[in-house]
């Protein structure tokens, strides 16, 4: 899935390092079930501290947007986050006998800190382009585990709901819409050549450097 023509050019540019994330052995032992209980759990309360800050850089995204149409695709995000993701970990974590004050005074790991900053800094500094760089790999990458998942995955994996959730029509519209949103953004901003622009390589790298954090995000779930 290509979910346009910006991000495909921005996943290739960090190929390797894509493949560290999307082929991440915590998202292997998603599908094939063999992740330990213990280490889903740890990555979920970690999500929850990781989908606040989120939530933050996408209401920031509102902020810097371009026009009215990205500023209602923003919000709708902003939305989804705290009205549908968050409350879904707080029930899977509720079931798992973690209550949500349990969450709320969970520390927040030195990954998860790493990466929510660096994209609040990312989009502080820069412009909506520069945010949505660095907002690009968590939507997306999910996006393409969760469609390959869906396929290659055990039936049984007691990880289904999750996987579910992100290769679903709901979700894989979101991520079609986020490279429209890129897309749009782009020329923009860039112009009809986006990779000729002066300000690629700095793209390309804000892109790259969230992907880097998305695999110390696996990794915290994994130690
Ligand atoms: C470490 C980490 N990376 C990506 C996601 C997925 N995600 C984060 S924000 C967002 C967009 C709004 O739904 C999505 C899908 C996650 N949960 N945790």
């Amino acid at each position: 899935m290509s979910y346009g023509r910006t991000f495909p050019l921005w996943r290739d540019a960090c190929a390797p390092v894509w493949q560290d994330y999307t082929r991440h052995d915590f998202v292997a032992g998603l599908g094939t079930g063999s992740l330990p209980r213990e280490n889903f759990l740890r990555y979920l309360v970690q999500d929850y501290l990781f989908l606040i800050q989120f939530s933050r850089a996408w209401a920031l995204a509102v902020t810097k947007a371009d026009t009215v149409a990205d500023m209602r695709a923003c919000a709708a995000t902003v939305q989804a986050l705290l009205s549908e993701e968050l409350p879904l970990h707080i029930r899977i974590c509720a079931e798992a006998g973690l209550p949500e004050p349990r969450l709320q005074q969970a520390e927040e790991a030195p990954a998860t800190l790493a990466y929510t900053r660096f994209v609040l800094a990312a989009g502080h500094a820069g412009d909506v382009l520069d945010l949505l760089a660095a907002l690009a790999p968590c939507v997306l990458g999910y996006g393409e585990i969760g469609q390959r998942l869906s396929r290659e995955a055990e039936r049984d994996s007691p990880y289904r709901d999750w996987i579910d959730t992100y290769a679903s029509p709901g979700y894989q519209q979101l991520c079609t819409d986020m490279g429209a949103l890129l897309d749009g953004v782009a020329a923009r901003r860039l112009g009809p050549a986006p990779e000729v622009s002066p300000r690629w390589g700095d793209l390309c790298q804000t892109f790259r450097t969230a992907t880097r954090l998305e695999v110390g995000f696996w990794d915290m779930g994994l130690a």
